[in-house]
């Protein structure tokens, strides 16, 4: 028994052959055809842990290194990805899938969610994942909306009583019912990009501020997001401020990403960081931070876009629209860059580069897809009343 998806040439497959209730459902026959024909041809295989086993002639799974040693041998077997998913795993309080892609090894963690109701959340991920795919996501991107998909689910339906039966399904259609409910469906939400206010160490400095006082009156006047853009700061200062500025943000419920830093964000446990092109790539940012992370990436072209999008990353800087004085030798690409790099992007924009009061609408209109938001330094930071200038700022865009 299969349950697959074929979508935009991509095969997914969920090799449905032990229940998450226990039960045997595939015969030795099944299994090989499994085998010899269809994991050759698929772009990812699904298993539980105990279909892992199967597929590998029996070996037991009992941790997490188990599974990533199962991901490797299954990836052996010719599917180009593999999801060995722990929800099953004795002795944990998280759900622990292991995603292997032939590369690198993701653990991907989300808290246990208690309830009779999990019947379906297999098919519903494999299904998810492919959905995802043809929506443009890369494999990783799939994987992890797919995954939060079916941990907002879960919870949404953990404690309906359907039918009389050990396990209940768990109800597919939260989405439509998502504003009642108080369950995330994605970790990185898009239209946080809206006003995306980055701070800069020296305009702190000129107005005698320190960087949480401004991050503070930044949030308070309506910043969705917050970068800290510090690059004369000692790490030591750096970190000690992050942790405050986190709190800050946090109590507001912003995301705080941190530019360039990458241990900076590590030890601090922000949300994410902010990379530019010549800053460590965005791959291997995602290995270090792991797929929770929000990873924005500057791109000034299509195929930067492209790239960030294959690496990983969630959105794109987008700039400069206009001439800055902020940052030195920045090329500007103008209202038309800025088009081309939102017509090609499969990621979210946000604009960035001398916006302001003056021509924030202006970027707004433009009315490009993807554009998701403006991301600004002086127009906030250079002023003698932040939080005035973020409310004005808020207003324009909102
Ligand atoms: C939202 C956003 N977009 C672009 C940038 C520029 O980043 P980068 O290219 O790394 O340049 P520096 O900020 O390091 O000077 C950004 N910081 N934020
Ligand atoms: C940090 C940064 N990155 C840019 C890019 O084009 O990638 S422009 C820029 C500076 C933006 O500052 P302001 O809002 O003061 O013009």
């Amino acid at each position: 028994m299969l349950s697959s998806s074929w979508l935009k040439a991509a095969l997914v497959v969920d090799p449905v052959m032990i229940s998450t209730s226990g039960d045997v459902l595939v015969g030795p026959s099944v299994l090989a055809g499994f085998l010899e024909e269809l994991l050759p041809m698929t772009d990812i295989v699904t298993p539980n842990i105990k279909e892992a086993s199967v597929l590998l002639g029996g070996v037991p799974l009992k941790s997490v290194s188990d599974m990533r040693t199962a991901a490797k041998l299954i990836h052996d077997l010719g599917p180009r990805n593999v999801l060995v998913k722990g929800g099953d795993l004795p002795n944990s309080l998280d759900a622990i899938d292991v995603f292997f892609d032939g590369e690198e090894f993701y653990e991907l963690c989300s808290p246990r969610v208690n309830t009779r109701n999990s019947h379906g959340t297999g098919c519903t991920l494999a299904s998810c994942i492919a959905a995802e795919l043809a929506k443009g996501s890369s494999m990783l991107s799939a994987v992890k909306t797919a995954k939060h998909f079916i941990e907002a689910a879960l919870d949404y339906s953990r404690d309906m009583t359907i039918g009389n039966g050990a396990q209940g399904p768990f109800d597919h259609f939260l989405a439509l019912n998502i504003n009642q409910s108080s369950c995330r469906l994605n970790r990185f939400n898009p239209n946080d990009l809206l006003l995306y206010a980055v701070t800069d160490s020296a305009m702190n400095r000129k107005w005698g501020r320190s960087i949480a006082e401004a991050v503070k009156a930044a949030v308070e006047g309506g910043a969705t997001i917050v970068q800290l853009r510090e690059k004369d700061a000692e790490t030591r200062d750096f970190l000690e401020a992050a942790k405050v500025c986190l709190e800050i943000c946090h109590s507001y419920g912003v995301p705080l990403l941190i530019n360039d830093r990458i241990d900076v964000a590590l030890a601090c446990d922000a949300d994410g960081v902010h990379v530019g092109q010549s800053d460590m790539p965005a791959r291997l940012a995602r290995t270090l931070l792991g797929p929770e992370k929000i990873i924005g990436v500057s791109c000034k072209t299509p195929e930067q876009a492209h790239q960030a999008w294959i690496d990983g990353a969630d959105y794109i800087g987008c700039g400069g629209v206009y001439p800055t004085n902020t940052k030195a030798n920045n090329r500007t690409i103008g209202l038309e860059g800025l088009k081309e790099v939102c017509l090609a992007s499969t990621l979210p924009v946000v604009a960035i580069g001398g916006i302001g009061l003056s021509n924030a609408r202006e970027v707004m209109k433009l009315g490009a897809p993807n554009l998701n938001g403006v991301a600004v330094v002086s127009a906030l930071f250079d002023r003698e009343c932040i939080l005035t200038e973020t409310r004005n700022l808020h207003a324009l865009v909102s």
